[in-house]
């Protein structure tokens, strides 16, 4: 079933956002000038129950196959409950624990999605409550999709000396010693305790991306085998896209009986 028409979300100075219920994904933001950060793959399915190949996918209760979930979780192609808005230009969705979701995961647990756009500016927050009685444990990122003119030109600063897992090498940890990553083939990296921002620069600009509360940063790219794999990517779609992903996954959020969680990311065209 193909999805409903996803929201639109404008802000005063015409900066705007696409959002479907499904995932509470966003898929598009345009900010006040008119640029578009966000890589979205035209072959993506768009239907009911399929994960979307760009913008934000949210990453919740399990981060990729670290654990016995479906990978990443069922956020993603869950339909997430809009909340009332009061103010142009933010707005917010919740996903409460269902039938569907305990069958899977037996935890009572609710999640928001705020999002807020202006200028040249997006804030994503994704907030974690336990309202169950007993400790709630889990992985989690916001899994971004960045636009990239040519990904042979783009440079990720700020991960010079951080350990990373390498996914794509077997698992092996490494210390970056790069002083900006270049992406050749497929990469694939967990990056743990990284820095609250990190900058990718293109010959067209750059964009700075920050995190709260996500101690680490995932970065994948399938690189041109692994992506001409994907269905849903289009032909040398891997040289447009950069995943900078928020995360928490080295060490997993274990919440207490009424505890609360927060983590965010901001992307700052031209910062
Ligand atoms: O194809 P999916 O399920 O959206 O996952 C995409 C990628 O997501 C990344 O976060 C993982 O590190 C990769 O290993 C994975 O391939």
């Amino acid at each position: 079933m193909t999805l409903p028409v996803p929201d639109t979300i404008r802000a005063a100075d015409g900066a705007e956002a696409q959002i479907y219920a499904q995932g509470a994904h966003l898929i598009r933001w345009r900010s006040a000038s008119g640029a578009e950060p966000l890589f979205l793959s035209q072959r993506s399915a768009f239907t009911a129950g399929t994960a979307i190949r760009g913008g934000v996918p949210v990453i919740f209760p399990q981060f990729a196959a670290e654990g016995p979930l479906t990978k990443h979780g069922f956020a993603r192609t869950a339909v997430w409950q809009r909340q009332p808005d009061n103010e142009p230009g933010a707005a917010c969705w919740q996903l409460r624990d269902s039938a569907a979701t305990r069958a899977a995961w037996p935890h009572a647990f609710w999640c928001e999605l705020r999002l807020r756009i202006g200028g040249e500016r997006l804030d994503v927050a994704l907030s974690v409550h336990n309202p169950g009685d007993q400790a709630l444990r889990f992985t989690a990122a916001l899994h971004t999709y960045l636009r990239v003119d040519d990904i042979g030109a783009a440079r990720l600063h700020g991960l010079q000396q951080h350990r990373y897992r390498d996914s794509a090498h077997g698992g092996i940890e490494r210390v970056d010693a790069d002083e900006s990553l270049a992406i050749v083939g497929e990469v694939d990296r967990i990056y743990f305790d990284t820095p609250a921002a990190l900058r990718l620069s293109q010959p067209g600009g750059a964009l700075r991306i920050e995190q709260q509360g996500f101690c680490d940063t995932v970065v994948w790219n399938p690189g041109p085998a692994k992506g001409a794999a994907l269905a849903d990517l289009e032909p040398d779609g891997d040289r447009h896209l950069l995943c900078v992903e928020a995360a928490v996954v080295g060490r997993p959020v274990s919440l207490a009986p009424g505890a609360h969680w927060q983590g965010s990311q901001t992307l700052i065209i031209g910062g």
